[in-house]
């Protein structure tokens, strides 16, 4: 009896829905520290699980009869995970609806999971011998008195701050500006950066480097994200968790990392979409920051150039401090925007006349231009004129998109593919035709209409493309950026991975071939990504003032569209982020949507229709019952926007409050009832909340 002394409450993972709260209970022969990694028995396997709280076993109050079972291993190489970091695990679960031990499976390396109390020292002592090179320490530029001002706001007050700087405005250097202020202020503080796309990781990476890995050491710095090895990622979570990194650079992932000292939180572009997973637990990474801010007392920077409006409401009700950086660096002029009016055009045109002089022009005198259109592949579908065909997917409601260079039709909902028919499947036409565009088309154009144009060294334009196509591989996301700072591409065609952070030095020119597409989606917040989108792509144009001047050059932005009246173009025209925003407030609160209400969303998955929304009427029945229903509105389910993916019916329903506090006591008296549904409902594949939903 002595040697099982304790029970021990775990959190673990388990089996998705079988364990709602989520904490299990094991014996011990002592009480072990909160936060220790321990490894338990679950079934067959044996899993890691987070230690949460000890108990004597004498007062363990456990139902008659229930045996428990021993702790398999404690991993106590490793400091227990410290309390902030639990409430923020903690937090997390009951905010996004899921159990304590995914959240912290989510949060932990997955290496973790593999490793012996043993390997683990190992792991620690093996980190600190290795040696790197330590780059030179870059100079320092003096900064403008906007940076200056910035900079001394935050040192003097306590935020949340959102920094609204324009495109090029030196948005990065206040970042390292305080963040050093920050490490200097305390010699055990740490910081984390995160930005929205693993692609503009390895670039602020360098720039974090140079600036401090001469002062601090080359383990100072340390990145997580989904591009890392399991091992590589372990290692700079371990650096993390010991305090060895000063600081972490990430993508939303990091938002959970373990930072014993973390003292302040910079999100950069914090508008980005991607900050919200949208798989598994649904978190908001830029929310969790301002949470994770206020809980550890941290200071938090959200910086953007478009602000979410979530923010820009936020500055407005004076929850935020919104700090201002209206010019660019070196009085750099934002680009003219020119709006083509394509119903002036000829209908079969893709490039407007206008713009592929100006495009030749750049190329002849060695600047750049950026194409964007934010759909990849060849086309989006084919077509047979005799018969009607279409290249649909045959597990989905999508079309199969044409990838021409691999020959292959693609599903971009579940990947499915197929080579592409020479002739008609249904009635044997061998004229199919591509309808629409796609990058890899526009590349395909642009080199046949700039064959004969030369650049200032008497060699042939060179087009390039960036889009998820061209940068699966290791290190083709690198080189291609690479290619396009050193100069190797004149003509860059790509979706909206290249629009935003980038810090390119030659680009003079920026067009959106066809914006339109996205003005006629029907989410609320389709035209709020859109400006953000073009702004964003904007303000690659014309960053470098003195080589702008240089070339005698004018930074423009293109826009080609049938309906140039738009608001939302007419304030992309003059940069007005603030009216456009202005708009689309009065719009949401008249229509009664976020930031003025709080929103969740339920999905069903199952194998028809009907079954996915039965689930969601009998769900919506259960809520009836519930006195926290009071203030909480249930809209009637829907099929989702993509109905059908992977041979699966997808089905939704939202749910509505005027109160974050209001929702989520409806969702925690709701959830637990939703748990023995699923199990009526035998056809329900699945079924999943989404707090603060963002794709509607
Ligand atoms: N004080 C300064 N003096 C000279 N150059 C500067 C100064 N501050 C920043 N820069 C340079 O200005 C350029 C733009 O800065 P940065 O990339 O930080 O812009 P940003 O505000 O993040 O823009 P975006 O929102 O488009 O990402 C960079 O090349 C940077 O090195
Ligand atoms: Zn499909």
């Amino acid at each position: 009896m002595a040697c099982h002394a304790f029970v021990i409450h775990i959190a673990v993972q388990t089996p998705l829905h079988s364990n709602v709260g989520g904490l299990l209970s094991y014996t011990h022969g002592h009480a072990l520290p909160p936060g220790t990694l321990v490894r338990v028995p679950l079934g067959q396997r044996e899993l890691l699980g987070v230690v949460w709280e000890s108990v004597p076993a004498a007062h363990a109050d456990l139902p008659a009869g229930v045996a428990l079972r021993p702790l398999a291993q404690v991993l106590d190489a490793l400091a227990p995970l410290a309390a902030p970091w639990r409430q923020l695990v903690a937090f997390t679960a009951r905010y996004y609806q899921r159990s304590l031990g995914e959240i912290a499976a989510t949060a932990l390396p997955p290496a973790l999971r593999k490793l012996s109390n043993a390997q683990l020292l190992r792991r620690l002592q093996v980190k600190k011998k290795a040696a790197q090179t330590v780059p030179e320490q870059e100079k320092l530029v003096a900064l403008t008195a906007e940076q200056q001002s910035v900079i001394s706001q935050i040192e003097q007050n306590c935020g949340p701050f959102l920094l609204y700087g324009s495109t090029g405005s030196g948005k990065t250097e206040v970042y390292l500006h305080t963040v050093a202020a920050a490490l200097v202020a305390d010699p055990q503080a740490q910081a984390l950066v995160l930005v929205p796309e693993i692609n503009l990781t390895p670039q602020l990476l360098a720039r974090f480097e140079r600036r401090f890995a001469p002062t601090l050491g080359p383990q100072a710095v340390a990145s997580l994200h989904s591009g890392l090895t399991e091992a590589q990622r372990l290692q700079h979570w371990l650096a993390a968790h010991t305090g060895q990194a000063r600081i972490v650079l990430g993508t939303r992932m990091a938002v959970l990392a373990s930072l014993p000292q973390l003292k302040i939180i910079v999100v950069d572009e914090e508008h980005d979409p991607s900050f919200k997973q949208e798989e598994g637990a649904r978190y908001s990474a830029r929310d969790l920051a301002l949470w994770r801010g206020r809980d550890a007392g941290a200071k938090v920077i959200l910086g953007s150039a478009t602000p979410s409006l979530e923010s820009w409401y936020a500055c407005q009700q004076g929850r935020y401090q919104r700090l201002d950086m209206p010019s660019r660096i070196a009085a750099a002029a934002l680009p003219g925007v020119h709006l083509v009016n394509m119903r002036q055009q000829p209908k079969s045109t893709v490039f407007a006349p206008a713009l592929l002089q100006a495009i030749t022009e750049r190329i002849q005198r060695g600047e750049q231009s950026l194409v964007l259109l934010n759909r990849r592949g060849f086309a989006p579908v084919l077509w047979c004129g005799d018969c009607g065909w279409k290249s649909d997917c045959p597990h989905c409601s999508a079309h199969q998109v044409f990838h021409k260079g691999e020959r292959r039709l693609r599903c971009h909902h579940c990947s499915a593919s197929q080579a592409v028919p020479r002739h008609c499947p249904h009635c044997g036409n061998p004229d199919i035709l591509a309808l629409g565009h796609g990058t890899e088309q526009l590349q395909e154009a642009l080199e046949q209409v700039l064959r004969n144009v030369q650049r200032p060294d008497g060699k042939p334009a060179r087009i390039g493309r960036m889009d998820a196509d061209t940068t699966q591989g290791a290190g083709q996301l690198q080189a291609q950026l690479a290619h396009i700072h050193d100069g190797s591409v004149d003509v860059l065609v790509g979706t909206q991975m290249i629009a935003k952070g980038h810090d390119f030095r030659r680009m003079t020119l920026v067009a959106a071939i066809a914006p339109d597409a996205a003005l006629m989606s029907t989410g609320f917040r389709a035209p709020e990504r859109l400006f953000a989108l073009l702004m964003q792509a904007a303000g690659r144009a014309g960053r470098d003032a003195a080589f702008v001047g240089q070339q005698g050059s004018q930074p423009q932005m293109w826009i080609q569209t049938q309906q140039p009246e738009h608001p939302l173009y007419q304030a992309l025209l003059h940069h007005d982020y603030p009216g456009f925003a202005q708009q689309q407030l009065h719009e949401r609160q008249q229509a009664g949507m976020p930031p003025f209400v709080f929103q969740a969303l339920v999905r069903a998955d199952a194998k028809t229709q009907d079954a996915a929304q039965n689930f969601l009427h009998a769900a919506a029945q259960h809520a009836q019952s519930l006195p926290a229903l009071v203030g909480v509105f249930l809209y009637p389910p829907i099929p989702m926007a993509v109905q059908r993916v992977a041979n699966i019916e997808r089905a939704q329903m939202l749910i509505e409050a005027a109160s974050r506090s209001a929702l989520q006591k409806f969702l925690h008296a709701w959830q637990p009832l939703l748990h023995p549904l699923k199990k009526q409902h035998k056809t329900v594949v699945r079924w999943l909340v989404d707090v603060d939903p963002q794709n509607l």
